[in-house]
This record gives structure tokens, C-alpha cells and sequence, in this order.
């Protein structure tokens, strides 16, 4: 189990606050790379996968460490038994200590134990196969037209409706796996209690050929239930007769008993258990719109690139472990030199949305203050994750990042192949280019000499000019090239970063797995919405929330 003790307390803790300040001025890009030729292929590890498509290469070299950092990191993870809490994860051991559960997202993608699967004991967990086997069947029906709506025509759209876990997962896949789509199925997500976003997806179906899933661990969320009420009503307005809610309405959750009341009967939901975090749960039967879009044998390989990469970070030594690594650069830039974020900058248009997803991810997980034994943390934890794809971010906020006063370290990802090879392989070519050349000039940056050449006789007229052309460099990256954005490759990619979210957690001697900050949100709602309908029903407030409601009480027509 971790230790749950506070960070600070590890001895390796206080060697890295000295390597900080002894050896920062030591640690610069430029000069590590000239004194050692071999520094790219001594901090660059690839996975490989056993499927040839499914390959990972991630070059740290362009970071700010050297061989005694970088073991004083390890020695970190030893000392805060990564290794102990990893194999507890994986045993099914209640590692989510505040609400008494195991953390067990790697038995949704686990094999039987027969095919080479994990031993995994926790109630439940003999159950996974069933529901892919439902999971399957069911899409597989509806795909090929078989499954019908209640005019006996076959279903041509889908809409996922939930929020947080169970929609920025669904979202964000089938937006990388486009590629692989069923195109004369769309697939639409509503998540936003905002009647907009349902009434303008509405706008958009039909009736009699809309397959509506509720995607709601709980069954209890506002947002989540608001959205089903109401496209229900949608729904029964033409359809009339409750019966056919049958042929339009699945759920996929963990509570039968608030399925049934909301009126979906048993046999149309697909179950999953309390052991399934709600921003780990793609995995699950939250999973059903991205197999609905591409299709369950690409479902299939999703999972099997994940569990490839849970083999990887069971077994490989914390040297040579791409989570591991992730996770200890990180905590490098966010406990020692102060870093206050971390981007995530996909190379690869499928990926738009993966630093979306893992803001909830990370920041969800880590987003925490307190230790497992109670103390309050007197270190930073989980960064703010925020990112968008390259290079529009080039073209918005790599100013920032090249010459701001912010340490920003950044992972840069991109595919060996491009799926759309148009114009002969040229887009991805100067895609590429930009890949390879934005780390290389944020680690290297720009001399004032080297401007002054460029500029030639007008750097001695404008001083200010040169400065404004300056690149101080040396702002630290990790470039991952994987070989094609495949859904195996997809499903290592989000199983790496999972990892690296739970070491990380690990070491800060925090619970990764609850998120009470969320909790309270929806409680205080709750009570607002009672008061909304009289002005003498608000009370308990400060004079600022108090005076906004009146305001809108006064002017709602
Ligand atoms: O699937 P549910 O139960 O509707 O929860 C949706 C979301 O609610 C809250 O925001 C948190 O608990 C999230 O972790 C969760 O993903």
C-alpha cells in the first residue's frame, strides 16, 4: 500500500532539494548535449508492443537532469514504494482508501487469466467478459441494422448522454479513432446541463432512428438524468407508447435499481462496478458509443493496446518503465523548480481532445491537498494540464512558452505515419517538421550573437530589437513518436499517462481515486435551485450570491 506519508519525508526528497539548488546552473540543454554524444540514446526508451503496430518511443534526453538526478528520482519512487502500491493496484488491494474500494480499470482490459490475464480478485471482476460479450453482441446488432427502432426502421444515430467520466472518455476516442468509424452511424455526445446542448443535438435526430445511451456510473448525476428526462419526453412525444423506450434508451452504469426507475429495463444495461474510477471507466461498458462507432473488434484492440502497456508497468524495472519515467520527470519541474503546469501537445489532429480528457485525468486524480493519513501537504501535487494540437498551438500560445516567464514543460506526441497521407505525404512532412523543430528550439533557444548574425548591420542601431529576438532555451520537453495512430496505440497512449497519473499520486501520498472537490459542487446546486423560485426562499448566503440571485429573480421573464 503507499505509505501515504507526506512526500517531504523520503530522504531522496531532501537530496533532490539539494541537486536543485547546487546543481541548477549545471543543468542546461545545450551544454549536456555537447558534453555527451550519447545522451539521446541513453534517455529514450521505446515500447513495444506485441502486436507490430503498437510501438512507443519516448525521448527524455531534452530534460533538465543528469545521471545523479535522475537516480535520486528512482530512488524516490523505491523509497515511496511505487513498486508495492503499483502491484497492490493491480491485486485488487482497496487502494482508494476514503471510499474503501480497489482501483481496477486494468481488469477491464485484461484477458482471461488462461490467454496470459493478470490473477485479479475482487467480486465483479469475473464478470468483464460477459459484458464485452454484451457489449459486442449488441453493437454488432445495431451496426449491422438488425437491432431496430420502434417504426422497424434501423438506427442511424447515437447519443451518448453523460458527463465528466462518462463522456470525455467516449468523446475524446471515438474523436481519435475517426479513422475507423462506421460514417453512416453518427455518434453525438450531450453532457452540458445547458438545455443548448441537447436541444441543438435534438435538431439533429430522428425519432424513429436514435439510440439514446445514459452513461452515468451513478445513475445519480443532475446534468446526466436532466438531459435523459428530457430526451425521453423528446422521444415519447412522437414515439407515444412507453414500450418503445426499449428500442431507443440503453444505460450503462453501476446502479440497476435507479435504471429501472428511470424506466430502462435491466436487459438493456450494461453493468460495471464500483472498482471502475468514473475518468478510468472508457474501459468499461462506458465504452459502448466508441465500439457502436468503430466497431467491437476495434474496441477489442483499444483494450488489448492498454493491457500491452499494464504488462509493461507491472513488470519492467522503474529504470526502463515509460510511466515511471513520465511521472518522476514531472514531479522534477513541479516539486523543484516549481512548475506550475504541464501541456500536452499531440502532433496529430485524431488527438485533439486528449489534453481535454486528461485534465480530468490528472486533475481529478491529483488535484489533492491532504495525504492518505491526514496531513496537509506542504508540496505541490498534481499540475494544471491544459494542451491543444499541434502546431494551432504554435499559432496561439507557444509565444508563452518560447519567451514568457513561466516554466512550462511540455510533451510533445506525434505519429510515425499519418493515416490521411494527402498531397503526397506532404502535410505530415512539415507537420513533422514542426514536431521535430519546436523541441529543438525550446531546448536550444536563440543566442544573442546568433540573432545579431541574422540581423547583420541593424542589431548595433536597435538594442531592443535584438533582446526582443533572444531565446533563452533551455525549457525542458518529452517527444513521444508512436508509429500510427492505431486503437491499440490509442490504448497504450492512455494507459501511459494513466500510470504516470497513479506513480505520481503514489509518491504525493495522496488518494488518486476519489474526488470529493466534485461532491460538493453538486450538493451546493442542489440547495441553490430549491431557493431559485422566491426571493424570500434565499437565505444562507454571502451578501455577493445573495444579490446575483435577486438580480436574476428580478429580471427572468
Ligand atoms: O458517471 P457519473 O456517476 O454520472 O459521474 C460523472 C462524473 O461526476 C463527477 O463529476 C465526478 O464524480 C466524476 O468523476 C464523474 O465522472
Amino acid at each position: 500500500m503507499s505509505t501515504g506519508k507526506p512526500a517531504t519525508q523520503y530522504k531522496a526528497w531532501k537530496k533532490l532539494q539539494e541537486l536543485h539548488s547546487s546543481k541548477q546552473s549545471q543543468l542546461v540543454l545545450k551544454e549536456l548535449f555537447n558534453s555527451d554524444s550519447k545522451r539521446f540514446s541513453t534517455y529514450s526508451k521505446e515500447f513495444k508492443a506485441s502486436s507490430p503496430d503498437v510501438s512507443i518511443l519516448l525521448d527524455y534526453s531534452k530534460n533538465l537532469i543528469d545521471e545523479e538526478v535522475l537516480s535520486t528520482l528512482f530512488n524516490l519512487a523505491r523509497e515511496a514504494s511505487v513498486e508495492l502500491f503499483r502491484d497492490d493496484m493491480f491485486a485488487g488491494k482497496h487502494i482508494n482508501t476514503s471510499e474503501d474500494r480497489a482501483v481496477l480499470h486494468v481488469a477491464l482490459r485484461n484477458p482471461p487469466a488462461d490467454q496470459g490475464g493478470f490473477k485479479i480478485n475482487e467480486a465483479g471482476v469475473d464478470e468483464v467478459h460477459g459484458v464485452l460479450q454484451h457489449i459486442k453482441e449488441f453493437s454488432e446488432s445495431v451496426r449491422s441494422g438488425s437491432w431496430k427502432g420502434y417504426t422497424g426502421k434501423p438506427i442511424d444515430t447515437v447519443v451518448n448522454i453523460g458527463i465528466g467520466g462518462s463522456d470525455l472518455g467516449p468523446v475524446m476516442v471515438c474523436e481519435a479513432l475517426k479513422h475507423y468509424s462506421k460514417r453512416d452511424l453518427k455518434s453525438y455526445f450531450v453532457s452540458n446541463i445547458d438545455g443548448t446542448d441537447l436541444a441543438e443535438v435534438l435538431k439533429l435526430c430522428n425519432t424513429e432512428t436514435t439510440l439514446f445511451i445514459v452513461a452515468s456510473k451513478t445513475f445519480t448525476t443532475q446534468e446526466t438524468i436532466t438531459n435523459a428526462e428530457s430526451a425521453k419526453a423528446w422521444f415519447l412525444e412522437k414515439a407515444k407508447d412507453q414500450a418503445h423506450v426499449a428500442k431507443h434508451f440503453v444505460a450503462l452504469s453501476t446502479n440497476a435499481k435507479a435504471v429501472t426507475a428511470f424506466g430502462i429495463s435491466e436487459s438493456n444495461m450494461f453493468a460495471f462496478w464500483d472498482w471502475v474510477g468514473g475518468r478510468y471507466s472508457l474501459w468499461s461498458a462506458i465504452g459502448l458509443s466508441i465500439a457502436l462507432s468503430i466497431g467491437y473488434d476495434n474496441f477489442q484492440e483499444l483494450l488489448n493496446g492498454a493491457h500491452e502497456l499494464d504488462k509493461h508497468f507491472k513488470t519492467a524495472p522503474l529504470e526502463e518503465n515509460l510511466p515511471v519515467i513520465l511521472a518522476l520527470v514531472g514531479i522534477w519541474y513541479n516539486d523543484f523548480y516549481g512548475a506550475q503546469t504541464q501541456a500536452l501537445l499531440p502532433y496529430d489532429q485524431y488527438l485533439k481532445k486528449f489534453a481535454d480528457y486528461f485534465q480530468q485525468g490528472d486533475m481529478e486524480s491529483n488535484g489533492k491537498s491532504v495525504t492518505k493519513d491526514g496531513s496537509r501537504v506542504d508540496y505541490e501535487t498534481g499540475p494544471i494540464i491544459w494542451g491543444q494540437s499541434g502546431t494551432n498551438g504554435q499559432h496561439a500560445f507557444y509565444q508563452l512558452i518560447h519567451q514568457g516567464t513561466k516554466l512550462i514543460p511540455a510533451d510533445f506526441l506525434a505519429p510515425v505515419e499519418t493515416l490521411n497521407p494527402i498531397s503526397g505525404g506532404k502535410h505530415h512532412e512539415i507537420l513533422l517538421s514542426n514536431f521535430f523543430a519546436q523541441p529543438e528550439a525550446l531546448a536550444f533557444g536563440k543566442t544573442e550573437q546568433e540573432v545579431r548574425e541574422e540581423l547583420g548591420p541593424e542589431a548595433s542601431k536597435n538594442a531592443a530589437l535584438v533582446k526582443s529576438k533572444i531565446f533563452e532555451g533551455n525549457k525542458p520537453t518529452n517527444s513521444i513518436l508512436f508509429q500510427k495512430l492505431t486503437p491499440g496505440t490509442l490504448g497504450a497512449l492512455v494507459a501511459l499517462y494513466e500510470h504516470k497519473i497513479h506513480v505520481q499520486g503514489a509518491i504525493w501520498g495522496i488518494n488518486s481515486y476519489d474526488q470529493m472537490g466534485v461532491e460538493l459542487g453538486k450538493v451546493l446546486a442542489k440547495n441553490i435551485l430549491k431557493q431559485l423560485g422566491n426571493e424570500t426562499d434565499v437565505k444562507g448566503h454571502d451578501s455577493s450570491t445573495t444579490g446575483l440571485i435577486h438580480y436574476y429573480q428580478k429580471n427572468r421573464k
